[in-house]
Order: C-alpha cells, then sequence, then structure tokens
C-alpha cells in the first residue's frame, strides 16, 4: 500500500528576490514533504536555480522565508544548512580537481556535515557506495568523463549526510544509457526515504521519479501537481511555446 507522506520537510513562502530593479522571484510558494520527490521544470531564466539558492541558502531572498523541519533558517547561510541537512549539487559539477575521488568525499563529510575521523571516512565510504563510484576512489578526478563527474557530485553531496537533496539539471549532457544509470541512483535515493527536489530539463527522465512536479515561469509558480496534470496545464504548454520541450509536453 502507498504511504501518503504530508509533512513539509523545507517550505519556502513568498519568497522574492531582486537583483538591483531586476525581479527575479516573485512571491514563490515551495514546499516538498518528507521523502517526497518534487520536480521543478520551466523555461530558461525562470527563476529555478535562484530558488534552489534561496533554499540552500547561497542566495539571500529579498523577502519571505524559509522553512526546515519547523525552524526558519531563512537568515542561516549555506554552510549551516548544509550542516543541518540540505544539501545541494550544481548545474556544472564543481569537484576539486587536485584531489582523488575519496578525498573530494571527505572533504564534503568534514566540510559539508561538520565529521572528523572514522565518522568522515564512514559517510565518505557510504556516498561511494550509493553513487556507483567505490571503483574510482583513487582515481584523480581530473580523469574523470561526465557522467563519473556527476556521479561525484552526486557523492559529494550525499556525503554530507543530507536529509534533503538539491539537484540541479544533473541529467544534461549525458548519453540516453548514462542517464538510465543516473535515474536508477536517483530512484535509489528516493526508495531509502530521502527528500528529492530535482530542476531537469529532461522531463522523460524527472517522470521516472518524481511524485509532483512544479513548473515556474517568469519567476512564479505557474503550475503544480500531478505531473500529467501539470504537462496539460494551459498556462504551462503557452510558458512553453516554440521551445524544445514544447514538443515532449
Ligand atoms: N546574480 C545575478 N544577477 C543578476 N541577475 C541574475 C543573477 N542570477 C540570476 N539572474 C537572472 O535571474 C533570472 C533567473 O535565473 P535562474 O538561473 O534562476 O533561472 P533558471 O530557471 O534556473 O534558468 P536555466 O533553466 O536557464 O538554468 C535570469 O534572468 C538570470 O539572468
Amino acid at each position: 500500500m502507498m504511504t501518503i507522506l504530508s509533512t513539509p520537510v523545507i517550505t519556502g513562502s513568498g519568497i522574492d528576490k531582486h537583483y538591483g530593479a531586476f525581479q527575479v522571484l516573485h512571491g514563490v510558494d515551495f514546499s516538498a514533504n518528507k521523502g517526497e520527490a518534487v520536480g521543478i521544470v520551466g523555461p530558461n531564466g525562470a527563476g529555478k536555480t535562484t530558488l534552489f539558492g534561496v533554499l540552500a541558502g547561497a542566495t539571500a531572498p529579498s523577502a519571505g522565508s524559509v522553512i526546515y523541519q519547523g525552524e526558519d533558517i531563512t537568515t542561516t547561510n549555506a554552510a549551516q544548512r548544509c550542516h543541518a541537512g540540505i544539501a545541494r549539487t550544481h548545474q556544472v559539477p564543481r569537484p576539486f580537481l587536485g584531489m582523488t575521488v575519496f578525498e573530494n568525499l571527505l572533504t564534503a563529510a568534514q566540510n559539508g556535515a561538520g565529521l572528523s575521523g572514522d565518522d568522515a571516512e564512514k559517510y565518505a565510504v557510504h556516498a561511494l557506495q550509493q553513487a556507483d563510484i567505490a571503483h574510482l576512489a583513487n582515481r584523480p578526478t581530473s580523469a574523470l568523463g561526465l557522467l563519473d563527474r556527476k556521479r561525484l557530485e552526486l557523492a559529494r553531496a550525499l556525503a554530507t549526510a543530507p536529509k534533503v537533496l538539491l539537484l540541479d539539471e544533473i541529467g544534461g549532457g549525458l548519453t540516453e544509457g548514462e542517464l538510465h544509470q543516473l535515474i536508477a541512483l536517483i530512484s535509489e535515493l528516493k526508495a531509502d526515504g530521502l527528500t528529492i527536489i530535482w530542476i531537469e530539463h529532461i522531463l522523460h527522465a524527472l517522470l521516472k521519479v518524481i511524485d509532483r512536479l512544479v513548473c515556474m515561469s517568469e519567476g512564479r509558480v505557474i503550475a503544480e501537481g500531478a505531473p500529467s496534470d501539470v504537462m496539460n496545464n494551459p498556462d504551462v504548454m503557452k510558458a512553453y511555446l516554440g521551445s524544445e520541450l514544447e514538443k515532449v509536453l
């Protein structure tokens, strides 16, 4: 029987973001429930990554609040949020190129989760296994191909022992076969109970994992709900008019 999961683990309410006179987010309300996988789509420049920045603490909102596990964390920074269990991956993977794969994960466990000694090592080893890159542990990061860099980016987030995982276009640039492997990894993380929020332009990948879909356009949430309802929403189709994604909606 399917369990109904309805406890919000993270909520952004009334989020505005201005860069000078340019308003990028307009009163965005967003939340993800414990154990839920939420997809975020929207045309380029819709404000998706900016919303991630606000949730992860890298971007201060101009207005609004972020609540995590019942606590107002709006004024905390990215390091504090990572420590508390909010981890993110970036569109362009950002490993430390001078380190091996394992050293990258150890650094993530130490700096991100504030662990040391055996504990840090344990989390780093677990992340290696979760992201299926144990065989690459001693490989220099600079020698990795794109799929393995993406897996490492995922593993770096996992090494911080997150409760909420923010994935920013992690599927981009992969072949269909590679994408398939990545989807399997993310599905396993979801099955383990992790809350996943995933920005992705590759809709068919997203649909294999998510419970709920949110569509943003021009800094606003224009539709959310069951993926098929959102994809058939007239406002969503209008927002994508003429774009590549229009073909798959
Ligand atoms: N630091 C900044 N200063 C000024 N404008 C910014 C800044 N960061 C983002 N923007 C602008 O905010 C808007 C939203 O950008 P954002 O990256 O959040 O969109 P997105 O939906 O993630 O787009 P994409 O799908 O292309 O990644 C864009 O017009 C972008 O140029």
